[in-house]
């Protein structure tokens, strides 16, 4: 056994994708037409056999949750007279850079929303909160875009504060991964939602990380439940340079595109420049500010090939 897996087993139940696929027996779930357009809208890559072995046996455990805690509001009530101030439910997703966090959270968006318990999900992404791409190049901070002293932490912690203590019409940045910067004057306005899903690469930093010291709270003090979207490296550095391709195709021939200039490479040139930023910024930025914050989470996707989860470990 390795020291990894023996830390793992020592913290966390272990599904294989069987198993945790039957997990979702126990209730019976369906998905009409309508809720199937709408993930196939999310990403059509990804398999409708993966949204219910993998994604609709985690949104009945989160939906369980979620209904423990509202359950704990009425007992508050009960002894206070008078029904606690709402708090959204707040979950964290964590991962590398291309690993699929924001599709795996559209996915669960979409698939809490369905719960009659609790319908407002809302989503924002902590890629907002990056600074401005200006004020990386006046800081030397381009190489480092996603690393913890790249985000505005303070900004980003008043923020998810904000939330959780129940305030309406609080705003975010909006990034755009086309301009590789924040849309100017444009924000995401969040208003009292039952759940916040938060997905980003540093939701699950805290004070013992060398990277992300400086700061009194973080954003995981908020947080209700994180889950951790993990793959081998081999495979993320694959990941990414197919979504490069992809976009040199699509998005980067775009006037307003910051890598316009990219549109242009070769497959063999594209390919090179997208596997030396893995090797340069995203790479190091995994291992030294996200793989260690793996074992935080509540709950672990571990994926192979293709996008597919594995197995599931889920903190005991
Ligand atoms: N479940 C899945 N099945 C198949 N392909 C997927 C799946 N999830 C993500 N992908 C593909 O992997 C790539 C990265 O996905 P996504 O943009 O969701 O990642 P991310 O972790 O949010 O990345 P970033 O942090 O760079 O924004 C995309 O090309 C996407 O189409
Ligand atoms: C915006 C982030 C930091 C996270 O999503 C990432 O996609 C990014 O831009 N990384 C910097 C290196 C790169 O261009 O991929």
């Amino acid at each position: 056994m390795t020291q990894e897996s023996r830390q793992q087993s020592a913290t966390y139940l272990n599904f294989s994708q069987r198993q945790w696929a039957h997990l979702r027996d126990s209730v019976p779930l369906t998905l009409t037409d309508q809720d199937l357009d709408a993930l196939r809208g999310i990403n059509e890559q990804v398999s409708l056999k993966e949204v219910s072995d993998i994604y609709l046996p985690l949104s009945r455990l989160l939906n369980l949750i979620v209904n423990s805690q509202q359950s704990r509001g009425v007992i508050l009530e009960k002894f206070l007279g008078k029904y606690p101030s709402r708090r959204p439910y707040i979950i964290s997703i964590a991962g590398s850079v291309a690993v699929g966090k924001s599709t795996t959270a559209r996915i669960l968006q979409a698939l809490l929303q369905r719960w009659p318990e609790h319908p407002k999900v809302d989503l924002v992404t902590t890629d907002g909160f990056l600074y401005p791409l200006e004020d990386l190049k006046q800081r030397e901070l381009l190489h480092r875009k996603g690393f913890p002293e790249s985000y505005d932490v303070k900004h980003l912690v008043e923020f998810v504060a904000a939330i959780k203590s129940g305030e309406q019409g609080v705003t975010a940045p909006v990034y755009s991964h086309v301009r590789y910067d924040r849309i100017p004057g444009k924000e995401i306005e969040i208003n009292q939602p039952d759940i916040l899903i938060l997905e980003g690469l540093n939701v699950l930093q805290n004070a013992q990380d060398a990277g992300a010291q400086g700061h009194s709270q973080y954003v995981s003090d908020y947080v209700d439940f994180s889950i951790y979207v993990d793959a081998p490296q081999n495979l993320l550095k694959q990941w990414y340079i197919e979504r490069f391709l992809q976009f040199r195709d699509t998005a980067f021939s775009r006037a307003d595109s910051y890598f316009n200039h990219y549109a242009n490479l070769s497959d063999e040139q594209a390919f090179e420049t997208a596997g030396h930023i893995w090797d340069t910024i995203n790479g190091p930025n995994l291992v030294q500010n996200i793989l260690p914050t793996r074992e935080r989470a509540s709950l672990i996707l571990k994926k192979g090939p293709d996008h597919l989860v594995q197995q599931v470990l889920l903190s005991k």
